[in-house]
């Protein structure tokens, strides 16, 4: 597990972190929280809302945060875009083109997974990955290797996958321990089984106009699926992506570009970024920051895809921490028109779109429509 961090939305002082059910300003005397009958006593003034809404962010003062953080849970609109079911729907639309694929030539398409050492949420991922596999029936092939395996050891099992023909798609888990040169390592996966889509020729076609990728990147391609079965227009549209990472930033900006957005990138050097934020009708955020984009950094009814997987501690969680995303989920909720949760959101879709592009991949090395 990755460093874990104590975190709230709200910004910088100790009594903003409090959480609505400690908060004893929010108590009366038997320990009851008085939420809903302050609640009902704000008057119903969207733009109110909206103006306390900002102070949530910005004021000094305790208390007018407590106001703030009441009056605006009335105004709750925006969308909530359930990743898990449009997961589901995607693997069950995979399950139909599997079975019609073995029937036909009676081939399965097949994953291959490498993991080194024992993250504890690396293992978690993999797991799940081979669960969705049974789940629409793609073989899915496992090989475990202590952390200090060597880089030829790693290289010789892609070696092996590469040469395999019931192997349609590769994956190295990321990242991996600190001894191994990833470039080397993720260079060594054969391109037409970089179901990752990691490999730099991918990003290049994916940059260039007229050029196809062999495959697209899958937590970005996840992101643009839920905008589509959303019925999120893109064309015209303002997109800002907050991080450049090779693997979800830079790919997600091409993305939306190649869907005719306008598109910014906003990254740990950029001046600005709340400004550029608010600006955007399309917002991804892949930074992994817990809680950064809070509510007055979003346009009034902007679309907010929070990318963001980061552990915070939680007593009260039998994992001991739970999972937020990069958005401050309480604040944004109120003022975009449709927002994705953590977890819930992104993380099933990029696990979806693994098995799409295995699927892909099978289809591709068997000429099969
Ligand atoms: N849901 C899913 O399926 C997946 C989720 N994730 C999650 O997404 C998040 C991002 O992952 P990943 O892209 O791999 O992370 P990286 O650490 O590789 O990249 C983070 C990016 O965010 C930028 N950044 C960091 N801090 C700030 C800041 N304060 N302001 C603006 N930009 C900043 C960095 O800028 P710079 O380039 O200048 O350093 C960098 O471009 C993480 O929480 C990760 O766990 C990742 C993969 C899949
Ligand atoms: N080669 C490689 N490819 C990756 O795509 C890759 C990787 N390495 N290393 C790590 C990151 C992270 N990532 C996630 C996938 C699914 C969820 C996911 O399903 N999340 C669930 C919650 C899971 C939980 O509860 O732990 C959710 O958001 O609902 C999250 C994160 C893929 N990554």
């Amino acid at each position: 597990m990755a460093s874990m961090i104590f975190t709230d939305c709200s910004s910088s002082t100790t009594s903003r972190l409090l959480p609505l059910a400690r908060n004893p300003l929010l108590r009366g005397k038997d320990g009851v929280v008085l939420f809903r009958r302050l609640v009902t006593l704000t008057p119903p003034n969207f733009t109110s809302y909206r103006r306390t809404l900002t102070l949530c962010s910005s004021s000094p003062s305790p208390l007018t945060h407590v106001t703030a953080s009441l009056a605006t849970e009335a105004s709750a609109t925006a969308k909530i875009i359930d990743g898990k079911s449009i997961a589901k729907q995607i693997r069950d639309e995979i399950s139909v083109e599997v079975s019609r694929m073995k029937d036909a030539i009676g081939v399965v398409p097949g994953l291959a997974v490498i993991i080194v050492g024992d993250r504890k949420d690396s293992v978690t991922y993999v797991r799940n990955k081979r669960k969705a596999c049974e789940s629409v029936g793609i073989n899915s092939f496992e090989v475990r290797l202590p952390e200090d395996s060597t880089e030829q050891d790693v290289v010789k099992f892609i070696s092996d996958f590469n040469d395999d023909s019931s192997v349609h798609g590769i994956l190295v888990q990321l990242p991996l321990p600190s001894h191994m040169n990833e470039e080397k390592i993720l260079d060594a996966v054969r391109i037409e089984k970089d179901v990752d889509g990691f490999n730099p020729l991918n990003i290049g076609c994916l940059a260039m106009r007229g050029r196809e990728p062999m495959f697209v990147p899958c937590t970005p391609k996840g992101c643009i699926e839920l905008l589509h079965r959303s019925d999120i227009s893109i064309k015209g549209k303002k997109a800002v992506v907050i991080g450049r990472s090779n693997i979800v930033g830079m790919p997600a900006a091409l993305l939306l570009q190649n869907e005719n957005a306008t598109v910014s990138i906003v990254h740990s050097r950029t001046p600005n970024a709340e400004e550029l934020t608010r600006q955007a009708d399309i917002v991804i955020a892949a930074v992994g920051v817990p809680n950064m984009v809070k509510g007055n950094w979003i346009k009034p009814g902007a679309v907010v895809i929070d990318v963001g997987i980061n552990p915070v501690e939680d007593a009260k969680s039998s994992r001991g921490y739970r999972l937020v995303g990069d958005v401050c989920y309480e604040e944004v909720v109120k003022v975009a028109s449709a927002i994705t949760p953590v977890p819930g959101g992104v993380g099933p879709m990029t696990i979806a779109m693994l098995l799409t592009n295995t699927l892909i991949s099978a289809k591709r090395a068997h000429n099969f429509e």
